[in-house]
């Protein structure tokens, strides 16, 4: 199989978090000789839709991906708008990746504070930008063995 070419789409509500989580997703991916493009949302919520923007391309003969990366960070503030981000985001990722049959790594944090979140995205600590490049590609080599 030739390298692998992925979607970033990373949504820069918090843009050293987002920095953060980037640095470690763009490690992994070098680490494994793939390459890959990265495009910007305002927020979580806006990376289902960027990736179905994606998908329409290729299907109109544009650019085509074997995977896709989202990178965010939701922070829980003083009322239920962090639920509605933090699900409706990943749900709809989830959908796009059962129906649309894409290989995806969901690396959109969904913390109580800051700290945990600067924890989690920094590239030293739980790499979760990383992680979930690590996912991505090891969805892409399943889908690529199922013949998805
Ligand atoms: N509070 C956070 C948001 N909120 C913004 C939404 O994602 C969306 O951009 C807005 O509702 C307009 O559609 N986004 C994050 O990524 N992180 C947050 O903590
Ligand atoms: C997760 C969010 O949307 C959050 O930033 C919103 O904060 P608040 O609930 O205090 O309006």
């Amino acid at each position: 199989m030739a390298a692998p070419h992925l979607l970033i789409v990373e949504a820069r509500f918090y843009d050293h978090i987002a920095d953060a989580l980037l640095e470690g997703a763009r490690a992994a991916l070098d680490e494994a000789g793939a390459t890959y493009e990265v495009v910007t949302v305002p927020g979580a919520l806006e990376i289902p839709g960027a990736i179905g923007f994606a998908l329409i391309g290729a299907d109109e003969g544009g650019k085509e991906y074997d995977g896709f990366v989202a990178l965010g960070c939701v922070i829980r503030g003083e009322t239920y708008h962090f639920d509605i981000v933090a699900n409706e985001s990943c749900r709809a990722i989830m959908d796009l990746s059962v129906n649309e049959g894409i290989a995806v790594g969901n690396g959109i944090l969904t913390v109580e504070t800051e700290e945990q979140a600067l924890v989690r995205s920094a590239k030293g600590e739980k790499n979760k930008g990383g992680s979930a490049a690590e996912t991505a590609l090891t969805m892409i080599a399943l889908r690529e063995r199922l013949g998805g």
